[in-house]
């Protein structure tokens, strides 16, 4: 057999197992309508993140050809079209199109949803704690900056509860019409990335100007009108924007990540294996020597442990801050059940912010 036609038979084979796959998916997608109907008669959230990571985990682990994050992007796909079927997500995020925060969307949620964009991060509250989207997505940490303040300032009001987080690498690069750095004589960004990538800018373009703007996307959109300007921003944008990658990975730290919250209107069911969830509260005590180890104790007696502490200042004046907790497991274990109760027993302010399950690689 020559080549040619042994390539033509390997397309068909092909073709015979996409026919396969596209019936497989759509059995799968029949059985979800019937999951929708039965929780459109009981009324329960479609949406349920610890049940779409424990799907991801598994596909995963099954595949002998991909490694997880490619498995995870297809089955994140197909589960986004699938839960489309039950009911149209809406998700509020931190816009324009093509920020981080869109990226975080995608990522949590697959491409079959409604993502409306807001201007500020109070925006994206205001309009998920109205109903007018079932979630909104914000930033709450980055790596190399630190904490996102007005974000947690915000979840000391809000009605809503964290019902998922999603950690995205950050990852920029310069951008242009062009894809040819030489023609760039501005670069414009978000002053943090302007920040992260300073060592890159200061080897690759000296010269150029340096300028602000509300954020990469809307740099991105100016950098795509003209070839002079470049642009820090992500991939998606320079998708969006029809922009070159004239520089790719330019931060200056590799490992640079951002944390971001997933907040809704319903509590998160827990996980069904052990090790997967995580549970955040807030509180304040009055301003006194070993509040904070006290107010913390049940944690230890409980063997409950804690993985992150913030502070933040109570903004009352006196000098007493709030604390911002993250811990192992699910409100429903006994052991965070119990150590919560008690702290909320002891502190002067006390705020249940959601258990959720921990974000995937
Ligand atoms: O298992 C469910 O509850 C479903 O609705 C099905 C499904 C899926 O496609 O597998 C879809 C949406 C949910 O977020 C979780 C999983």
């Amino acid at each position: 057999m020559d080549k040619e036609t042994q390539l033509a038979e390997l397309r068909r084979e092909i073709d015979g197992i996409d026919a396969k796959i596209v019936e497989l998916v759509d059995q799968r997608a029949d059985v979800v309508r019937r999951v929708g109907e039965l929780k459109g008669a009981t009324g329960t959230a479609v949406f349920r993140p610890e049940r779409e990571n424990l799907i991801l985990e598994r596909a995963a682990s099954l595949s002998r050809n991909f490694d997880g994050p490619a498995v995870k992007a297809i089955f994140r796909e197909i589960i986004s079209s699938c839960r489309a079927l039950e009911r149209t997500t809406t998700v509020a995020y931190l816009g324009p199109a093509g920020t981080f925060s869109e990226m975080a969307v995608l990522r949590q949620f697959g491409s079959s949803v409604e993502a409306r964009p807001c201007s500020t991060i109070a925006d994206v509250f205001r309009m998920t704690e109205n109903s007018r989207t079932d979630f909104g997505v914000v930033p709450v940490e980055n790596s190399t900056q630190g904490t996102v303040a007005v974000t947690l300032d915000l979840l000391l009001d809000t009605s809503l509860t964290i019902v998922g987080e999603v950690s995205i690498p950050i990852i920029h690069n310069l951008l242009t019409r062009s894809g040819d750095l030489s023609k760039v004589k501005t670069v414009m960004a978000h002053p943090q990335a302007l920040a992260q990538c300073r060592e890159w800018l200061s080897t690759h373009l000296p010269g150029a100007r340096q300028v602000s703007c509300s954020s990469n996307a809307e740099g991105a959109r100016i950098a795509s009108e003209d070839d002079s300007v470049g642009a820090i921003a992500s991939h998606r944008a320079a998708e969006l924007y029809q922009l070159g990658i004239a520089g790719e990975g330019i931060q200056d730290w590799a490992g640079n990540r951002t944390r971001f919250l997933v907040l809704g209107h319903h509590p998160t069911h827990r996980s069904p294996e052990p090790g997967k969830d995580k549970t955040t509260f807030e509180f304040s005590m009055v301003n006194k020597a070993g509040a904070l180890f006290e107010g913390l104790e049940p944690l230890a007696r409980h063997g409950v442990s804690m993985t992150h502490l913030e502070s933040r200042p109570a903004r009352n004046g006196a000098w007493e801050y709030n604390f911002f907790v993250d811990v192992e497991g699910h409100i429903e274990d006994e052991a965070v059940k119990k150590a919560l109760t008690e702290i909320k027993a002891e502190t002067a302010v006390f705020k249940f912010l959601g258990s959720y399950p921990k974000a995937l690689d």
